[in-house]
């Protein structure tokens, strides 16, 4: 029996997704300043949310991740695979709402590093970033004949055209490679905070972000975007954009998700993913 397909080593690999992901949850919630976002210093745009209540939400969903990556440990993307990881999808919803009250505190993030979770284990925790991230596409690319639902998201898709968290999914996980590239990028000239920051400032710029839309339609995405591009350039901190967000009632939840994705796999896949220009 090889080592890669030793019981011992499906356990290692579904340990290291249940602490991975939730310490990635966990460091993209503790980073602070985030503008409209919940972190250490307010809870943002967000009147039913808290630190606390994302931190159990954080810890209740880590098991369902790595029962995620148990089903699909050397396995192909297929159907079968597919509707089990839904169905474990699914349950984490419900305990996350279980958890919160009824509050949506992870639905986005449980999608993404769901997938990114079952990709790993589909590669025996041997992938790269890239590939972590073309085999999580390829899994989203697999159709599900399950009723359609309405969602914040489905509804914006519908009405300004754009493909949201599943499309994003179904892309490959472009915005994950940017955040990581440019995590990788910034940690060389910047403090780790900092480097967090850039990333997720890059990813608000050009992220079409649903939690925007829903909340504040097509101008309030380029408001985001915009008011991004200037903390970037300097022209703005992230503090006084953090305060125009709460006032506006923005809260960019897609791009914080992608940073959970990039930081999940940054530990999963190793470091060298190439680089981005910083200006942008
Ligand atoms: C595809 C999902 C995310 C539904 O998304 P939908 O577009 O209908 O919108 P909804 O408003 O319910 O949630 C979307 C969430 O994604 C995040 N998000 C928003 N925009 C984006 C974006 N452009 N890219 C990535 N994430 C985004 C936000 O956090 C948002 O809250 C998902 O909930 C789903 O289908 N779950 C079923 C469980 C499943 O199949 N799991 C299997 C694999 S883990
Ligand atoms: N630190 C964070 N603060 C706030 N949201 C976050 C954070 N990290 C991730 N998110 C994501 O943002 C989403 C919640 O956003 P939001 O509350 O805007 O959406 P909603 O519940 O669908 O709609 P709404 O609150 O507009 O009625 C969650 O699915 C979550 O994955």
């Amino acid at each position: 029996m090889s080592v890669a397909t030793h019981p011992l080593h499906v356990h290692l690999v579904t340990e290291q997704v249940a602490r991975w992901s939730e310490q990635s949850l966990l460091e993209e919630l503790y980073l602070t300043v985030k503008p409209g976002l919940i972190d250490k210093c307010n809870n943002g745009a967000h009147l039913d949310m808290t630190l606390a209540m994302m931190e159990a939400s954080s810890h209740a969903i880590a098991p369902y991740f790595a029962e995620m990556a148990r089903v699909s440990y050397g396995k192909s993307p297929s159907h079968q695979l597919r509707e089990q990881l839904s169905e474990i999808g699914i349950e984490a919803e419900r305990e996350m709402l279980h958890v919160t009250g009824g509050v949506n505190t992870h639905k986005g993030a449980i999608w993404c590093l769901g997938l990114l979770s079952a990709a790993y284990a589909i590669q025996r925790g041997q992938g790269t970033a890239s590939t972590l991230c073309e085999v999580a596409g390829k899994l989203a690319n697999v159709e599900l004949e399950v009723p359609s639902t309405r969602t914040n998201g489905s509804t914006v898709c519908k009405r300004y055209g754009v493909t949201g968290a599943k499309g994003e999914a179904q892309a490959g996980f472009p915005h994950v490679l940017l955040g990581l590239r440019t995590l990788n990028t910034a940690t060389e000239s910047f403090t780790e905070t900092k480097a967090k920051q850039m990333a997720l400032l890059t990813l608000m710029t050009t992220l079409s972000d649903t939690c925007v839309l829903h909340r504040a339609g097509s101008k309030g995405l380029s408001y985001v975007k915009q008011q991004a591009q200037q903390v970037l350039r300097g022209a703005l901190s992230m503090e006084e954009v953090d305060e125009r967000f709460i006032k506006n009632n923005l809260s960019p939840g897609g791009s914080a998700d992608l940073l959970a994705a990039s930081l999940y796999v940054k530990r999963l896949g190793g470091k060298s993913h190439g680089r981005v220009s910083l200006h942008v």
